[in-house]
């Protein structure tokens, strides 16, 4: 989780590889609705992610009955949208990317074949609620590739392996 550009698609989909479990994309779960808002350049606000969060929290569910655990690439961005995924079946955890706004602004000029402008950063910021300490997670400052924030990202869900 965390704002757009953290690496949630990158680091999640390598963090996959690594466990060897399925990776979901959140963003590929938006109403074509979202997409064409935030593509326009607009924020999405609350009755625009409240579906596609009860999209993601029910594809969880899905898997969880499958058998499969699944690392999720969602910006869950405020406490009651997580406290909406927590509702899926399974263990639900969530590690936070945290990156220097400087840094994000950068990536995001530079990335390119996506729909998110770089505009919505800053309403992306605004919106962030951090993880509080009675949520099941960590916040993870990402400093290096992504093999590194992966590395972090097990040592911290895991402290005693
Ligand atoms: N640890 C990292 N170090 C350097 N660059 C990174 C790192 N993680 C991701 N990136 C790069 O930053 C950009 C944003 O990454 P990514 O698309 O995975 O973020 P995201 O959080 O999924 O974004 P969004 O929510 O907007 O889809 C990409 O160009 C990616 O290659
Ligand atoms: O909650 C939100 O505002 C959205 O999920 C965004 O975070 C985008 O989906 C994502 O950043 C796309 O790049």
């Amino acid at each position: 989780m965390g704002v757009s550009g953290t690496g949630k698609s990158t680091v999640g989909q390598a963090l996959a590889d690594r466990l060897g479990r399925p990776f979901l994309e959140g963003d590929a779960l938006h109403p074509a609705a979202n997409v064409a808002k935030m593509s326009a350049g607009e924020p999405l606000d609350d009755d625009d992610r409240w579906p596609w969060l009860r999209i993601v929290r029910d594809t969880m569910t899905e898997r969880t009955e499958a058998g499969t655990s699944t690392v999720v690439a969602c910006s869950a961005l405020r406490r009651v949208y997580r406290d909406l995924l927590r509702e899926a079946q399974g263990d639900v955890r969530f590690v936070l990317l945290d990156v220097p706004a400087g840094v994000l602004r950068d990536r995001i000029v530079h990335r390119t074949g996506h729909w998110m402008p770089p505009s919505l950063l800053e309403s992306q910021l605004a919106t962030l609620e951090p993880l509080q300490p009675d949520e099941d997670g960590v916040i993870l400052p990402v400093t290096g590739p992504p093999a590194d924030v992966v590395d972090a990202a097990l040592r911290a869900l895991t402290p005693h392996a």
